[in-house]
């Protein structure tokens, strides 16, 4: 379970999120959308305890992530997947993983697995893989302490349309089993693809929220609701 509630942050001048709520519950994927500026790795780093909110509050599992009893293995991230240090291999970033978590080294050969990683490819330096391989190997840092929460940042960025079906079918599975997923993108399309439900912000607000089923069931072009709102929500004067 996720909570997100009257959550605000500011720096210095700008208003980066602006008394936003929802929830997101065990068995869902909510995608977070928003143009560039939204705010919502803000949101994002909020939760993981990244981000001190201004006011409000984000949990995760019921606890500000850092009162969680194990927080690195019952929530998994992935918010950046460029951090992933270049000169290493993922072998070596999984293993170091596993290592901290107190995890068997098994583990690692397990999360490759999962992302369709090979063994050859999990010895190459993280400077020599693919966008769409970085992003699996973010995934498979997320998955390694078999979390019940992942928050993944904008985990689809350089998928291509296969790679797409594949996350969704890992995400799937995830959520069959109980997980709750929070992902961000400013690509409708793909999140439409892998997301049961939506919160679309803008300038810090939510401007929609809803599941998918119930956003198409408007009649409206989602495509066309993300371009109005966001372009049209103001601090003074959000849509709701
Ligand atoms: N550490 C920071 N210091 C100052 N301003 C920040 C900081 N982090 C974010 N902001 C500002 O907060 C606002 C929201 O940024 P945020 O990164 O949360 O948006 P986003 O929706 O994730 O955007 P993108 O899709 O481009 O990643 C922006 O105006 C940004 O410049």
């Amino acid at each position: 379970m996720i909570t997100i509630q009257n959550l605000t942050k500011r720096y210095g001048d700008v208003l980066a999120v602006d008394d936003i709520s929802f929830t997101v519950s065990p068995g869902n994927v909510c995608g977070f959308l928003g143009p560039n500026g939204a705010g919502k790795s803000t949101t994002m780093r909020c939760l993981v305890g990244l981000a001190e909110p201004t006011s409000g509050t984000a949990t995760v599992l019921d606890h500000r992530y850092h009162d969680l009893t194990s927080p690195a293995a019952q929530v998994g991230t992935m918010l950046d997947a460029s951090a992933l240090h270049p000169g290493r291999t993922g072998l070596e970033i999984l293993t170091q993983g596993a290592i901290v978590l107190g995890l068997p080294r098994t583990r690692v050969r397990e999360v490759l697995d999962l992302v369709g990683l090979t063994a050859k490819e999990s010895k190459r330096r993280v400077a020599k893989y693919s966008l769409g391989m970085r992003q699996r190997l973010g995934i498979a840092h997320a998955l390694l302490g078999s979390p019940s929460v992942l928050v993944l940042d904008e985990p689809a960025n350089g998928l291509d349309p296969a790679g797409i079906r594949w996350m969704r079918g890992l995400l799937r599975d995830f959520v069959s089993r109980g997980g709750t997923v929070l992902l961000s993108s400013h690509l409708l399309h793909e999140v439409q693809q892998i997301a049961d439900e939506l919160v679309m912000i803008g300038q810090g607000r939510i401007v929609a929220h809803g599941t998918l089923a119930e956003l198409l069931a408007s009649g409206d072009d989602l495509e066309e609701m993300f371009i109005t709102r966001t372009a049209s929500t103001s601090r003074e004067g959000a849509l709701s």
